[in-house]
């Protein structure tokens, strides 16, 4: 077992969900988003899920779902967890665990430390906090954007529960983020693309490749 975990986010075909499983990911992330360039439809969701062996972890990713739309991914999907990736409130995030029994993520949107004074507030409504840099105003997605904020906001921070680290990560910076913030668990989209929603498979590799060795 590494010592740390990489969920590989926004995967979309066959040959690089093969790339992520192949190259030890724990997780690998769907994305359930009209506007993003990694949405899939559920007939794709149910085809890429049927290749995902048992010991690796399927997550959808959702802004702001309505339970119908939860629903329907998680059954095409074989969802293991549900990653709230929008303006989901404590509240909404335990509605979705009661309901669905999956283990809940939600995405904290981080740019400064007053972002992280909401952490505490999903304790016991979520499983696990996201921490991925906050996207500008007026943005088309809320993640996936290949940003980061500033990791040492983490240094020192006291975190309500368990936690993973996300946001502008690739294979050349990734030990750098682990050494500054103590992640065990990573997350990366962009930086393994060669463009916006086209994933690389030699990227991927690399990626996974980074994080076994630290
Ligand atoms: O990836 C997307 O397109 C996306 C769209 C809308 C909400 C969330 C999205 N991704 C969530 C993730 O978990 C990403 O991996 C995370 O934001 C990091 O992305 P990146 O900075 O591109 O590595």
């Amino acid at each position: 077992m590494p010592r740390i975990t990489a969920k590989i986010c926004g995967l979309s075909t066959p040959e690089t969900l093969d790339a992520a499983v192949a190259g030890g990911a724990s997780h690998i992330g769907l994305v359930f988003f009209p506007k993003s360039p990694r949405h899939v439809q559920f007939g794709q969701a149910a085809a890429l899920a049927q290749r995902v062996p048992a010991h690796v972890l399927k997550a959808g990713v959702f802004v702001d779902p309505d339970d119908a739309l939860l629903d329907a991914a998680i059954a095409a999907g074989g969802l293991d967890v549900i990653q709230l990736h929008g303006k989901e409130a404590p509240e909404r995030a335990a509605a979705v665990k009661a309901r669905s029994g999956k283990e809940v993520w939600k995405a904290l949107h981080v740019r400064t430390s007053l972002d992280l004074a909401g952490a505490g507030s999903y304790r016991g409504a979520a499983d696990r906090l996201l921490y991925d840099a906050k996207t500008p105003e007026g943005a088309d997605l809320p993640g996936g954007m290949g940003l980061r904020f500033d990791w040492r906001l983490l240094q020192g921070f006291s975190h309500p529960l368990a936690w993973a680290l996300s946001g502008g990560l690739d294979a050349a910076n990734v030990g750098e983020a682990v050494g500054i913030t103590g992640a065990a668990l990573v997350d990366v989209s962009s930086g393994v693309e060669s463009a916006p929603g086209i994933k690389d498979v030699d990227k991927i590799a690399a990626f996974l490749k980074a994080t076994a060795q630290l």
